[in-house]
């Protein structure tokens, strides 16, 4: 089986603060799938948007060295999976599928997942969750998720409505499905507080929400402290946090 693939590496996991379902901190093995059907404004990693232009992966020889093999792509998925497991420093917590977006490419996803939970390995999905019917197709592999809600600020795709309530449904199919799932919201300085009161609404009862200010951050502390409020206020003081992507102050991947 193939699969287009951006890069394979161990580090640990620098998003998610600490609301239930967060590996923050925990080191993990990350397998960054190409190809994305959204364009967020700020995404950090464009280059892997769009999959005709990956044309090569690469994985990490040795953790933390910064040494990487270059692979042609379409991968071969049994060369994904033996770069994950040459990665296998003993103190995994998990696997992390993220991206670009890996639901897009479900049946490999799917099949990498199986292979990890049949070594004993805990499967964590980072992903846009605006695509449910695909969702659903892992949700019973998935350990733990962490699925983000578009900001409109965001301008992910056109109709941000309807994605924000895609999301949601993929939140509900993977929590019902077992997996530990919060939300994560990215926010700017343009960020609405009505936007957030709504996403809250939507959560409230379902899953956390970490709020993660946009990098480079530009959000002012007073803002920020206002959603935040205002998110607690709807969802439970207990049900909402921040989380800020610590890789980057580290330098690490
Ligand atoms: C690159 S995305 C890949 C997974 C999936 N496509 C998604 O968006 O959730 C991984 C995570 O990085 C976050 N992210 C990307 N660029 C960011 C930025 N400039 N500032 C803060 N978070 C960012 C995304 O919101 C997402 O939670
Ligand atoms: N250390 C580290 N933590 C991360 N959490 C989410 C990441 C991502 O790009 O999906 C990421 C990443 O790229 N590196
Ligand atoms: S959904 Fe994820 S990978 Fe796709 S553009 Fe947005 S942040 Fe980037
Ligand atoms: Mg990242």
């Amino acid at each position: 089986m193939k699969l287009v693939m951006a890069e394979v590496f161990n580090s640990w996991q620098g998003e998610g603060g600490s609301v239930p379902g967060s590996a923050f901190g925990r080191r993990q093995i990350f397998v960054r799938f190409a190809g994305c059907d959204l364009n967020c404004a700020w995404c950090d990693s464009k280059e892997y948007i769009d999959a005709s232009r990956v044309s090569r992966w690469r994985y990490e020889v040795e953790p933390f060295t910064g040494k990487f093999e270059y692979r042609p792509n379409p991968a071969e998925l049994d060369d994904v999976v033996d770069a994950i497991l040459r990665l296998d420093t003993g103190d995994v917590h998990s696997v992390s599928y993220t991206g670009g977006e890996p639901t897009l490419q479900i049946r490999a996803l799917k099949v990498l997942m199986e292979k990890m939970k049949s070594l004993g390995l805990d499967n964590f999905l980072e992903t846009h969750g605006g695509l449910p019917e695909l969702i659903r197709e892992v949700a019973h592999l998935t350990d733990y998720a962490s699925v983000d809600i578009k900001d409109e600020t965001a301008k992910a795709t056109g109709d941000w409505r309807a994605l924000v309530l895609r999301e949601v449904e993929s939140i509900r199919i993977l929590k019902e499905a077992g997996a530990r799932v919060y939300a994560k919201l990215v926010v700017t300085s343009e960020t609405k507080i009505e936007n957030v009161r709504w996403y809250a609404e939507l959560l409230k009862g379902l899953a956390p929400l970490v709020i993660q200010p946009r990098e480079p951050i530009e959000i002012r502390q007073e803002k920020l402290v206002e959603l935040y409020r205002e998110a607690s206020l709807v969802m439970g003081r207990k049900n909402v946090g921040l989380s800020f992507q610590v890789h980057k102050y580290l330098n690490v991947l």
